[in-house]
């Protein structure tokens, strides 16, 4: 089993014989033009903007000739954003957004097209706490797994893996509309273009209690209160397979933002206002003044079309926008979810968890928590981003790097008790992701006015390196088709059955 995987062995196994793939063609885009647009956008994280005019795309129909486009991208922090690498010792190890899903198509594409690969697999196991005492602990035999599975459970886990393969079926079908340039103007729309997800019923309690929860809890935070998408992409993210790149995830974004030859502003955007200019033929058009305090103090600069790749919420982005009509604000409702990711270089105390097993047999590299444990949500042995050769995980007899996600900062105490000694420590304090438990709100639109729109509305479907791409690539082509008035590139129901007979 990979270190990144997290369902019991035998699940990797079942999954040959349940799961269908649907088969893609390769990810080659139509649109050169908006694919480069959405490569930078997304990844270099930050907020991109189209200056002055757009490219013409060949493959998206007539063009009358081919103009330059210029993107500027501003980025306040570091480019990857959430993507983030810390230096432990030797090592960088992942501190926010660390893996992939091998069905993640756009991810897959960029470290291909980049030259990238991805990191080497290690061995894992996996272990659920429930505050006390370990409640599961994986076995390195299938078998002995799927005959616990099974006493304790019943076919849940088995329905579970089936509910989550066809949800992830019909999320595949975005991949092969962004190829034929399709785009949709509202997260509704585009979710209901992968089909409408209902949250998975009629599991039984105890199966929720000790193995769904404890994975939204690792990957989200957060209970099952949620949305059945993102749940269903949080047990995706506990499936066989996940994968990282070589190197950092990181690299992926400012590998895409060379490869786009967009222009790199250091700068925090403040404000955003709509200017309206008579141009050459005495017609009014508007521009985008965008405001930012750069390397040298505070600047302007104008744009045709600007793309917020930012969370519009509380202490993530902070842009103030004037002159728009209706209003829009500097911060949707709703908020994000804290999570602490703190490593640990040190030696683990086992006991902590509740195990009689000395640590020099304890080889369980990743403890998922129930609900009744409030203080953790989740503690993992980190490999570091490049796997050097000759590398073994060793067990808990021996100091290594550990994660621990917890919704608040740990105290001196909380270290004591998990750690026997420890040489290092570093606390990442994230706002992750939504909060996505109920009230249910309406999602943020992706377009905020005429030609000025928003990325990160799709994190309220569900937050995932794959997604932002996805809500890249669909800004880029919908900006496209709304300039060049391609209204039937937009919003078209029923695609599946259409461009069925089209692979
Ligand atoms: C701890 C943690 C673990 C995660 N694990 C995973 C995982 O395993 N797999 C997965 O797929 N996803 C994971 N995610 C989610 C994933 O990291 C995010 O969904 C994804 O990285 C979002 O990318 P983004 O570019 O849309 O946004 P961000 O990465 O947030 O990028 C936004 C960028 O905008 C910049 N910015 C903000 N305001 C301004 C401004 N006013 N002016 C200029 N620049 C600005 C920021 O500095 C930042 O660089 C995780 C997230 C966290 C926090
Ligand atoms: C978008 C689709 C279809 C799949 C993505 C599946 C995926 C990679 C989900 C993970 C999402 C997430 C926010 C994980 C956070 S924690 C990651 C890991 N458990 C860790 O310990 O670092």
């Amino acid at each position: 089993m990979s270190r990144n995987t997290r369902l019991p062995v035998f699940f990797r196994k079942l999954e040959n014989v349940i799961v269908q793939l649907p088969m893609f063609g390769s990810l080659k885009t139509h649109n050169a033009a908006a694919h480069s647009f959405s490569e930078s956008s997304v990844v270099s994280g930050a907020v991109a903007f189209w200056r002055r005019s757009l490219a013409s795309a060949p493959e998206l129909g007539p063009q009358p000739k081919k103009i330059g486009v210029k993107i500027d991208v501003f980025e306040s922090g570091s480019v990857g954003g959430r993507l983030e690498t810390v230096k432990m010792g030797d090592y960088e190890y992942e501190v926010g957004g660390s893996i992939i899903h091998p069905l993640n198509l756009h991810m897959k594409h960029f470290v291909d097209r980049l030259g990238m690969s991805p990191r080497k697999d290690v061995a894992s196991k996996m272990a659920i706490f429930n505050g006390k005492e370990l409640i599961f602990e994986e076995s390195d035999w299938f078998i002995v797994n799927f005959l616990r599975f099974l006493w304790r459970y019943g076919f849940n886990l088995i329905r579970m893996r089936m509910w989550v393969e066809s949800v992830l079926d019909k999320f595949m079908r975005i991949y092969q509309y962004q190829q034929y340039g399709y785009s949709f103007s509202s997260v509704e729309k585009l979710m209901h273009a992968m089909g409408e997800t209902m949250i998975a019923e009629g599991f039984s309690q105890v199966f929720i209690n000790d193995l769904v929860e404890p994975i939204t809890r690792v990957n989200y935070g957060q209970s099952v209160r949620i949305n059945g998408f993102v749940g269903a992409v949080s047990l995706a993210g506990a499936e066989s397979g996940l994968w990282a790149v070589d190197g950092g995830n990181k690299r992926v974004c400012s590998g895409l933002l060379y490869h786009s030859k967009s222009e790199l502003i250091p700068g925090k955007v403040t404000s955003i206002a709509v200017k309206v200019r008579p141009s050459k033929t005495g017609a009014a058009s508007s521009f985008y003044e965008v405001n930012y305090a750069g390397e040298q103090g505070a600047a302007h600069a104008l744009y045709d079309i600007v793309i917020i790749a930012a969370p519009l919420h509380s202490g993530l982005s902070d842009i103030s926008f004037s002159g728009f009509s209706p209003p829009i604000p500097s911060h949707y409702p709703g908020r994000y979810h804290q999570t602490v990711a703190t490593l640990v270089h040190g030696l683990l105390n086992v006991s902590f968890l509740g195990t009689v097993e000395p640590p020099s047999d304890f080889r369980v590299s990743d403890v998922l928590t129930t609900d009744t444990e409030r203080s953790i949500n989740s503690v993992s042995a980190l490999d570091p981003v490049h796997i050097p050769p000759g590398y073994k995980p060793t067990t808990a007899s021996h100091k290594k790097v550990w994660k621990i996600f917890s919704p608040e900062p740990l105290t001196e105490q909380q270290l004591k008790n998990m750690f026997l000694s420890w040489d290092s420590v570093s606390e990442t304090r994230w706002l992750a992701y939504p909060a996505y438990s109920p009230p249910r709100r309406k999602t943020p639109p992706f377009i905020l006015h005429n030609r000025l729109y928003y990325l990160n509305a799709v994190e309220w479907a569900a937050s995932a390196m794959e997604m932002s791409a996805i809500s890249a690539r669909n800004l880029a082509l919908l900006a496209h088709h709304r300039w060049h008035e391609q209204s039937e590139k937009i919003d078209q129901e029923d695609l599946h059955t259409r461009l069925r007979g089209e692979l």
